[in-house]
């Protein structure tokens, strides 16, 4: 089965080219000043210069206000705003209408009702991506955090548009997500660093190859 892998979070030019070099579908960047990760529009432009057509590029944005956006679009060649916070499916849809690039809205789960939840933004959204709760400790991030979710409640479910699968995945559990969820899309970040915001070029390509093989 071939899995479309996302590798999020990068920031520097070698691990993005093990992403490249790995066949990742999708490549991350984020913009959301308090995570590790975030990085300013002028270096992402440039890192996103190097990606090649056919990879698509990801803005990870956190409620983003009309500024943020007109910046990206102006500045960068974004092909897909990640909205990771609580964006209503009306905002969403006005950011896909302000913006003219397509939009992956982010569900948290933690049990089905969540699930039920991604209904309202499939008529106006792209993509839908599942990601864990963020843990209640102080400073947690909106995503980003390594935490998974219990996967067996995608198992059978359907959706109105194509979905990833994230929160806590590594390349030693990804085979056991895929299983589980059923999922045709995965994306990782904690996953393939080394420290917090300091991704690993060798545990990108690890990731990449456990998807290869599924
Ligand atoms: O990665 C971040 O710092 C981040 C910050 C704010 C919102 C989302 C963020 N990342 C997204 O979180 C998920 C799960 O990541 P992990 O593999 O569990 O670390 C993923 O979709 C990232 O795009």
């Amino acid at each position: 089965m071939k899995v479309t892998a996302k590798i999020c979070g990068l920031k520097d030019a070698a691990s993005l080219d093990a992403a490249l070099a790995g066949g990742a579908g999708m490549v991350g960047f984020v913009f959301f000043p308090p995570s590790p990760r975030s990085l300013p529009a002028g270096k992402a432009a440039a890192l996103m210069a190097r990606v090649p057509a056919g990879v698509d590029r990801v803005a990870v944005l956190v409620d983003p206000d009309d500024a943020l956006l007109d910046e990206l679009v102006a500045r960068t060649p974004v092909e897909i705003l990640q909205l990771h916070g609580r964006e209503s499916p009306e905002r969403a849809a006005a950011i896909a209408a302000r913006t003219g690039r397509r939009v992956m809205k982010a569900v948290k789960v933690k049990d089905a009702a969540d699930l039920d939840g991604a209904a309202v933004y499939e008529p106006v959204v792209d993509h839908l991506l599942f990601d864990a709760w963020p843990p209640s400790r102080d400073g947690a991030l909106p995503g980003g955090n390594g935490e998974p979710f219990d996967w067996p409640l995608l198992a059978g479910r359907r959706f109105g548009r194509p979905w990833l699968l994230s929160g806590g995945l590594t390349a030693e559990n990804v085979a056991s997500a895929v299983a589980a969820s059923g999922a045709a899309g995965v994306d990782v970040s904690s996953g393939v660093e080394r420290s917090p915001g300091v991704k690993d070029p060798a545990r990108i390509a690890a990731f990449l190859d456990a998807c290869a093989a599924l």
